[in-house]
């Protein structure tokens, strides 16, 4: 199952540095895992915010409610989900 995930970021501006960085850190090795296996798609940046626009592909939307609330940032995002059904007119066979 697909589903396009849009997630805003808002750390707080007290957060120190130091925690941020730890946070994206962690944060990155936990998506390029995901990327890896071939679970979060896509990942795109949304210019101009600091916003991304996703692809995933998992078996069950409890799956991707797992997967999400367990990104390091999650506390500190908005995350907004559309799920995905293939275009009758797409000629990509790798978009189902
Ligand atoms: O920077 C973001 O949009 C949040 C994020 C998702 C994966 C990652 O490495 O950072």
């Amino acid at each position: 199952m697909l589903f396009k995930v849009e997630m805003t970021v808002r750390l707080p501006a007290t957060m120190p540095a130091a925690e941020a960085d730890a946070l994206k850190k962690t944060e990155r090795e936990v998506a390029q895992g995901l990327m890896r296996d071939g679970t979060w798609r896509h990942l795109w940046r949304v210019a101009g915010r600091y916003a991304n626009v996703s692809i995933f592909d998992v078996d069950s939307v409890e799956q991707l409610h797992q997967l999400l609330s367990g990104l390091p940032l999650f506390p500190y995002m908005d995350v907004e989900v559309v799920p995905l059904c293939r275009h009758p007119s797409s000629i990509r066979d790798d978009d189902r």
